[in-house]
């Protein structure tokens, strides 16, 4: 099972060391955890994720080439066309910046760097999920995110009824998050030990591990990597 660590602004340099498989940034600007630094230079392990809310298309890209972002998550009401678009730009953008290649500018050079982006898409769920909006998105996207529905577009410390999962319909490897912390781990192993659980791909966890927004605790961190590999979830 994959980990992502999101909401990172404080301290990502020692949340690398725990070696998750991706740390997420999150630029947008109400966040408590809006980052507006630069994203260091990590491991090529971890994959380096953008959290927008209906950024524009061309704000997206200019993050992607500035920080170098390996994923984008999108978490706001983007719609497939949106994520077709995105795709579509950053491929030429890459292409553009290959037919480049010799230029020495600084731009340029960071942007050759650029392999792939994978697009996470995001669905918040509260007491009912309707499964078939995910049928758009199964082409122009590379994983989905289920998150709680709360005040905030996310971040917001809540679990949902993960047996709602039952019912998913698709093969998309997705990500589970919204509010999972050190004392889901009984309810984790029982949900993946189900059915429901049959593509989730990634935990994803935020809230739950900070001593204040955008400050991991690193040592719940650890102790939570080392249960979900101790018990093999
Ligand atoms: O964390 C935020 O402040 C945030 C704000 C706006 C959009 C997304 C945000 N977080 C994205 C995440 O991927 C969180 O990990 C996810 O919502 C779960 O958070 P939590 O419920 O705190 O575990």
């Amino acid at each position: 099972m994959k980990l992502k660590v999101c909401g990172m602004k404080y301290n990502p340099e020692e949340v690398a060391k725990l070696q998750p498989d991706y740390l997420g940034f999150i630029f947008w600007e109400p966040s408590t955890r809006y980052f507006d630094g630069r994203v260091p230079e990590l491991p090529k392990s971890i994959k380096k994720v953008g959290v927008f809310v209906d950024a524009s298309v061309e704000e997206v890209l200019e993050k992607v080439k500035e920080h170098q972002l390996d994923a984008v998550q999108l978490h706001g009401k983007e719609s497939p066309a949106f994520c077709m678009e995105l795709k579509n730009n950053f491929l030429s953008f890459r292409a553009d910046s290959r037919k480049k290649k010799g230029d020495e500018t600084k731009e340029v050079s960071t942007a050759l760097n650029l392999t792939s982006l994978e697009i996470i898409k995001v669905f918040s769920i509260k007491d009912e999920f309707d499964f078939s909006i995910l049928k758009a998105y199964e082409t122009v996207c590379d994983y989905f995110l289920f998150d709680t529905k709360g005040k905030l577009p996310g971040g917001n410390g809540y679990t949902f009824d993960w047996s709602i999962l039952k019912d998913y319909p698709s093969s998309k490897p997705y990500f589970l998050s919204g509010g999972i912390g050190l004392d889901s781990t009984e309810k984790l192993e029982d949900f993946l030990a189900s059915p429901a659980s049959q593509y989730c791909y990634a935990i994803d966890v935020n809230s739950r591990f900070e001593t204040e927004p955008g400050l991991k605790n690193i040592e719940a961190l650890k102790k939570f990597k080392e249960l979900l590999i101790e018990d093999q979830l």
